[in-house]
């Protein structure tokens, strides 16, 4: 019996047909329903006032989050209906900041099961337990191991709140179809004593496997993958600088695959700078970034920026030198001994300089940019010297979620005198000073890789390229109108990220077909490719 032909409780509980009370009385004959549903009959809209009514009231967003967990295991087209009617609301909570909490406390929530675990004690039998997994034509996975979760460190296989997180908003921001989408932990063991010692625990226990046996399984994961899902996408979620670096080198110039931490992070904040110079009236090869960390993202971020200022002609290798980085050890300088070879091209020609305030005194950024999971480190002395070199300093502290971003929206408003234009990764609630009410940006790759997503879905791509961040970030930032732009906002408002998802998908699928790496013919029009392929959360006659 295929799953459309489920009938009676079966249908009941299978979250992809359940209608719940909005099954019709044909239905309810038809499927062999009657009697198991109270008699009344609501519609969609009626039941998405419902859950919005009952989440509204809960005290936290953690059993907000739980809710909608429940939900989504219970009927996805209203999940996705609620989602989809208030982004902005739901966002936080499937997502950055309540998700890191979520998979803080994995095991001690844990419900339903979702997504594919793969043990590194199953070596030898990925492609086997991949092929438990009931669809058999995936296009997109989301997978992570778990160790850098977030600015929230190792968290095992409790990480798997991000990638289904991740996937929701794939569907739920650019319309990419569910049962296309899979969720993968990769579990090779974590580092965290506190969970090793937590009998709710979930994942294996045992210390983090490392070097070549870590990365055969990944090879193991990627081959079974291509193997069972030739036409998919890997997108690499929160993992370690020591692995993520080194998985994307393997692997991006083989199969379909970025990783969103330091591409999609990349696009946005690039987005974000692009939409800010329209307010300063600035060149971007007239900017100078400062990066506190210097990690993947970081290197990511300066990456494509070195990137787009290189496309208006700049030498790349000066446009890499104008994005300056600055870690534990201090700024990054040729001299130093602990320097990444994707690291180098960023170190400076300079003197070492421990204080990052006195790097900020001594480099003149017009914008610095927090990726270093540390909160606080924009300090009241970073933030006002920023200001007082800067007519409208650029003030970005990325890190996640809200509690480890490097500054609050409030600081930065404060101390800058309202100067700052500010963009943080996770998000934070309007602030009034001195009577003028400002609405931080929350610059998150939310803009990126969803679109992305879809984009590549859409195309069936072949790979991914920094073109294509470089165009995502671009049609990210037209999208920002002059009146936002006069209300500050340098991000297309989160109300409306389901139409700037499906232009920005638009956008980026042009640049696949240009590239030559799409498997689908090139249509007349894109747009309504794009439409073409946007899953509707309303339910099936
Ligand atoms: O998930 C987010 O909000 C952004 C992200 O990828 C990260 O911080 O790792
Ligand atoms: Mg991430």
């Amino acid at each position: 019996m295929t799953s459309k032909q489920l009938t009676g409780y079966d249908r009941l509980h299978n979250a992809r047909l359940n209608k719940g009370t909005a099954f019709t009385e044909a239905e309810r004959s038809a499927f062999g329903l009657e009697g198991l549903l109270p008699p009344a009959m609501l519609s969609l809209e009626l039941q998405v006032a419902r859950r919005h009514d009952e989440i509204v009231r809960l005290e936290n967003d953690l059993l907000k989050y739980l809710v909608l967990s429940d939900l989504q295991a219970r009927n996805e087209t209203l999940f996705y209906a609620v989602l989809r009617s208030d982004p902005a609301t739901y966002m936080p909570i499937v997502y950055t900041p309540t998700v890191g909490e979520a998979c803080q406390k994995f095991g001690h929530i844990f419900r339903q099961p979702r997504g594919i675990y793969l043990p590194i004690s199953a070596r030898g039998r990925v492609k086997e337990l991949l092929s438990n997994w009931p669809e058999k034509d995936v296009r997109f996975i989301v997978v992570t191991d778990g160790e850098r979760i977030l600015g929230l460190g190792d968290l095992g296989a409790g990480g798997m709140g991000i990638p289904i997180g991740k996937l929701a908003l794939c569907t739920a921001c650019a319309g990419v179809p569910p049962q296309y989408c899979l969720p993968v932990v990769i579990d090779v063991g974590t580092n965290n004593q506190a969970l090793l010692d937590d009998p709710l625990y979930l994942g294996l226990r045992q210390s983090r496997v490392r070097g070549g046996e870590y990365m055969a399984f990944v090879d193991e994961f990627v081959t079974a993958v291509q193997q069972l899902y030739p036409k998919s996408c890997i997108q690499w979620e929160d993992f370690a600088n020591i692995n993520a670096v080194p998985i994307l080198e393997r692997y991006r110039n083989e199969i379909c695959t970025f990783n969103d931490d330091i591409q999609g992070t990349a696009g946005v904040a690039l987005a974000g700078i692009l939409a800010s110079l329209r307010i300063t009236k600035q060149k971007i090869t007239d900017q100078r970034f400062l990066f506190l960390g210097a990690g993947s993202a970081g290197t990511g971020i300066a990456e494509l920026i070195s990137k787009a200022m290189a496309e208006t002609g700049m030498d790349i290798h000066e446009a890499r030198r104008r994005n300056a980085l600055f870690d534990v050890n201090g700024l990054l300088v040729t001299s130093r001994k602990d320097i990444a070879d994707f690291q180098r091209p960023f170190a400076q020609d300079r003197q070492p300089i421990a204080k990052f305030v006195e790097a900020v005194k001594a480099l003149k950024p017009t914008g610095i940019i927090g990726v270093s999971g540390i909160p606080k480190l924009f300090t009241r002395e970073v933030v006002e010297t920023m200001a007082e070199l800067n007519q409208r300093p650029i003030i970005f502290p990325y890190s996640n979620p809200t509690s480890r971003s490097e500054c609050s929206a409030e600081e930065a408003y404060r101390w800058s005198g309202g100067r700052a234009i500010f963009a943080s990764g996770s998000p934070f609630p309007p602030v009034e000073i001195g009577g003028r009410k400002f609405v931080p940006n929350q610059g998150n790759n939310v803009y990126i890789f969803p679109a992305m997503a879809m984009a590549l879905f859409a195309t069936e791509a072949e790979r991914v390229t920094d073109e294509m961040f470089l165009t995502a970030a671009q049609a990210i930032a037209e999208q920002v109108s002059e009146d936002n732009l006069a209300a500050e906002l340098i991000y297309p408002p989160r109300e409306r990220i389901f139409a700037t998802s499906l232009h920005v998908a638009e956008r980026v699928a042009a640049c696949i077909f240009d590239q030559g790496l799409a498997r689908v013919p090139r249509p007349a029009d894109i747009g309504a490719l794009i439409r073409s392929c946007v899953y509707r959360p309303v339910y099936p006659e």
